[in-house]
């Protein structure tokens, strides 16, 4: 099976570093282009991989087809790969905000397409992917496309409807997650740690909470009370974030991220 991709940004790059850590296929099945010759041509000899001369070039050559480019540009990219793309061939699309209908409106209204929201996280093959098949993606062909995923993390298969909200609390949420680590880090380094040492300790730290979570089966709040001793220590900040407005600023956060996603289409 040859998997080509449009576009090798940091999403993409996730994902054939998830597939190469997973020998899911040999690198030299795993087709690139992109924008800038320079770019796609070093990766791909990085990593030996296929570069193609074209976006056409790698349709051509593939059997799952991943459209890894920003939404401003998915209009144009489709167009030009629109008669080099048949019902033989399996449409991937990560970008964010485009629908099903959308894509079977730039295309044919007759090829098989994947909408998949991956995570970066597919890099270490923690990821957590959001799938919709259209109509035309069923039984093996459907399983193939999503095995993909399978071999970089965890998928859940949703409605169209549900995506942006996932986007919001998993695609982005990676990067909030990283912003609240360098929250506490920094926190450290305000009474003295060194950097490096405060971002390991606040990185392992959500490792291990996330791990325990979900070994355990409570619920968040569950482990909160958990940690919380009476008349504690952990209380006490737990009380001050909350009047800092953690949880509203979280809130609001992904309400930003929701009202950005759904405009982009
Ligand atoms: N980053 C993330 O965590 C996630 C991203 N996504 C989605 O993934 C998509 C890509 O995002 P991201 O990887 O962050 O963005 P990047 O800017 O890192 O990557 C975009 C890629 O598109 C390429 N490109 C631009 N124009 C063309 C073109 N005309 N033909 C072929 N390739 C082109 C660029 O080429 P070049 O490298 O040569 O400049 C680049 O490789 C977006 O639609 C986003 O919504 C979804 C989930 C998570
Ligand atoms: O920031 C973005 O637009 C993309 C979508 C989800 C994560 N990154």
């Amino acid at each position: 099976m040859k998997i080509g991709f449009i576009g090798v940004g940091a999403m993409a790059q996730a994902i054939i570093q998830g597939l190469l850590k997973a020998e899911f296929v040999p690198a030299q099945d795993i087709l690139v282009h992109s924008a800038h010759q320079d770019h796609y041509e070093k990766y791909a000899a990085q990593y030996g991989l296929t570069p193609k001369e074209s976006n056409t070039a790698v349709v051509d050559g593939s059997d799952l087809v991943v459209l890894a480019v920003v939404p401003a540009v998915v209009t144009d990219v489709v167009a030009e790969i629109r008669g080099a793309l048949s019902a033989k061939k399996t449409l991937i699309s990560i970008v964010s905000g485009v629908s099903l209908d959308r894509l079977e409106e730039l295309t044919d209204y007759n090829l098989p397409i994947l909408r998949s929201l991956p995570n970066i996280n597919s890099e270490f093959g923690q990821g957590m992917t959001a799938v919709a098949a259209n109509e035309n993606l069923t039984g093996d062909r459907k399983a193939q496309a999503i095995s993909l995923y399978q071999a970089t993390g965890s998928v859940l298969e949703l409605k169209e409807s549900q995506f942006s909200v996932f986007s919001a609390i998993s695609g982005s949420a990676v990067a909030y997650v990283d912003f609240f680590i360098d929250s506490l880090s920094r926190a450290g380094v305000k009474y003295g740690f060194t950097k490096e040492m405060a971002t390991q300790i606040a990185a392992q730290t959500t490792l291990g909470s996330a791990h325990s979570l979900m070994a355990s089966k409570k619920s968040p709040a569950e482990m909160i009370d958990k940690v919380s001793s009476p008349g504690g220590d952990t209380i006490a900040g737990i009380l001050a974030m909350e009047e800092a407005g953690f949880l509203p600023s979280v809130i609001k956060g992904i309400d930003a991220t929701i009202a950005k996603s759904t405009g982009n289409h």
